[in-house]
């Protein structure tokens, strides 16, 4: 059955996603569009919300980041299978996004002065609020967030490196134990050969 990933030229919501697909050793289409050539019409008025990440197999359609990762880590049994062990993963996985937020308003602003608000905000107070609380919890639980390597160590890896890249930082090298993650999952089997051949992607 033909699988498709569409999304940007970017890591941002998609770049998780293709690590899992790479680690699950799934044959996909990686479909990217260029930012700078958006909104093209055709394709936006194509997509079920008029936006990507969109994922195919075969005819069906599966829109929402966390749902196609989550789809997939399910086949590649990253996944726990107890009902609250699953919930508290889905807990880090929306305030993974609640950080990611932020950043997407820093993204979307137009205005220089407010522009350069927000990312001081986000420097100053947003990273360390999210990333001290997501170490703490990491060291405690033998560097992944389900004790041992699951989908929302993934998500945490593709919002890390998304938001290194729009404000400039390097938040891995300010939380060791996220910096060690970033690293474990870079270097898994899949990811790993994806990594040293990927683009350096463009913003
Ligand atoms: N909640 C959605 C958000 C999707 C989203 O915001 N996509 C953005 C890119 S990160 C997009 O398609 N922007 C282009 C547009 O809205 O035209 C998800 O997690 O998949």
């Amino acid at each position: 059955m033909a699988k498709k990933l569409h999304y940007f030229n970017l890591n941002g919501l998609a770049e998780s996603i293709r690590y899992l697909l790479h680690y699950a050793g799934e044959k996909f289409e990686d479909v990217r569009y260029d930012l700078k050539s958006w909104p093209d019409k055709k394709v936006k008025e194509s997509l079920p919300y008029g936006q990507l990440p969109l994922y195919e197999e075969g005819g069906a359609k599966l829109t929402q980041s966390l749902a196609i990762a989550r789809y997939i880590a399910v086949k590649a049994n990253l996944l726990p299978t107890d009902p609250w062990e699953q919930a508290v993963l889905d807990s880090f996985v929306f305030t993974i996004y609640d950080f990611w937020s932020k950043v997407g308003t820093f993204i979307k602003e137009q205005d220089p002065a407010r522009k350069a608000a927000i990312k001081k905000e986000i420097i100053d107070e947003n990273i360390d609020f999210y990333f001290s609380r997501f170490e703490k919890y990491l060291k405690e639980n033998k560097g992944h967030f389900g004790g041992k390597l699951t989908w929302v160590d993934f998500v945490l890896v593709g919002i890390v490196e998304s938001a290194n890249l729009f404000l400039g930082v390097e938040i891995q090298k300010i939380y060791p134990t996220v910096g060690m993650l970033v690293k474990e999952v870079l270097s898994l089997p899949g990811v790993k050969e994806y990594v040293a051949t990927r683009k350096p992607y463009v913003i």
